[in-house]
């Protein structure tokens, strides 16, 4: 049975649970659930810190799981990042007080606060910068007005929390971080495929739709111009008429806009649907 690990908590929880669900997989409805068996898929889902996801996986005790690329790299486990989930998306930075620091060879010397020590100090390291590192649990922008660091390295996402702690990011991101899928180091791409196959079907359905139309003969390849798709539309014959139906997916950021264009065209009953899931 293939083990998985899933963050019981934080902001990566709730969208690997909904992710997982959407993939077909049962989930936990009660948050206190440590572990679930999804019978039907074979799966059996541990719910663990987010932090921890990664020691798991790497210990090879659970084959996969779900985590952010900056845990994993402050783990120091050897799980490898298999596949980008499309949430939890940040960015890792240093900031301090105004004034006080513009690159990192300005942290030289001085006291940086971070939940993530593994990751500063390979990063300090790697600029040949020598700095204390202290490590906290959270609520590390604090740490500067109490007076236990002159800097701070955490996960930036709108940069209110920072704001509020009258900090000011400094130097170039050390990382751009998101949810990623890991896998242990005697996983193979074999155990995982179907798990795989699954989110991939979702983050694609989650980033398409679906549009038919009905386009005159004389207008269908201007239409196909505006509607590539992946391998080429299906195109079918309209019964009784020259007209074609044409199925297409196309990205939902540009749905509107192709519609708009469609239209322009001659295209007409231009339908836009929803996907659930797809395998290509
Ligand atoms: N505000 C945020 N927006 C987006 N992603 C975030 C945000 N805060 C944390 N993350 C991401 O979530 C993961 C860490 O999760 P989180 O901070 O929720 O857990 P934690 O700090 O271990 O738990 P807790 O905060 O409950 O103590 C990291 O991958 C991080 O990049
Ligand atoms: O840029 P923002 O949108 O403000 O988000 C960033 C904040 O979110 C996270 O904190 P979390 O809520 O996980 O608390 P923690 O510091 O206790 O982990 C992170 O550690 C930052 O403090
Ligand atoms: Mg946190």
């Amino acid at each position: 049975m293939l083990r998985i690990a899933v963050p019981n908590k934080g902001s990566l929880s709730e969208p690997a649970t909904q992710l997982l669900r959407e993939a077909g997989y049962k989930q936990r409805h009660d948050p206190r659930e440590l572990v679930l068996v999804d019978t039907r898929n074979d799966v059996e889902f541990f719910f663990l810190r987010p932090r921890d996801v990664a020691v798991y996986v790497g210990s090879g005790t659970v084959q996969a799981g779900i985590t952010g690329r900056d845990l994993l790299l402050d783990s120091g486990a050897p799980a490898t990042e298999h596949l980008e989930l499309g949430f939890g998306g940040s960015t890792f930075r240093y900031a301090a007080a105004p004034g006080v620091a513009s690159a990192v060879e300005d942290v030289h010397g001085k006291r940086v606060a971070t939940s993530y020590p593994r990751l500063v100090k390979h990063h300090l390291k790697s600029f040949g910068v020598e700095a204390d590192v202290v490590r906290l649990d959270g609520a590390v922008e604090s740490s500067v007005r109490l007076g236990v660091a002159d800097v701070v390295a955490d996960v930036v996402s709108t940069g209110t929390t920072l704001k509020a702690a009258g900090l000011e990011i400094f130097g170039e991101p050390i990382l751009k971080s998101e949810a990623i899928l890991i896998k242990g180091p005697d996983t193979t791409d074999d155990e995982i495929a179907v798990l795989v196959g699954r989110l991939r079907g979702v983050l694609m359905a989650r980033q398409y739709v679906l549009v038919d139309y009905d386009v005159p003969a004389d207008k269908l390849e201007e239409a196909l111009a505006v509607t590539p798709g992946f391998e080429g539309p299906t195109v079918a014959p309209l019964h009784g008429s020259s007209w074609s139906a044409v199925r297409v997916m196309v990205p939902r950021i540009e749905m509107n806009h192709i519609m708009d264009q469609l239209y322009a065209v001659g295209a007409r009953a231009i339908l836009t649907t929803e996907l659930l899931a797809v395998r290509v």
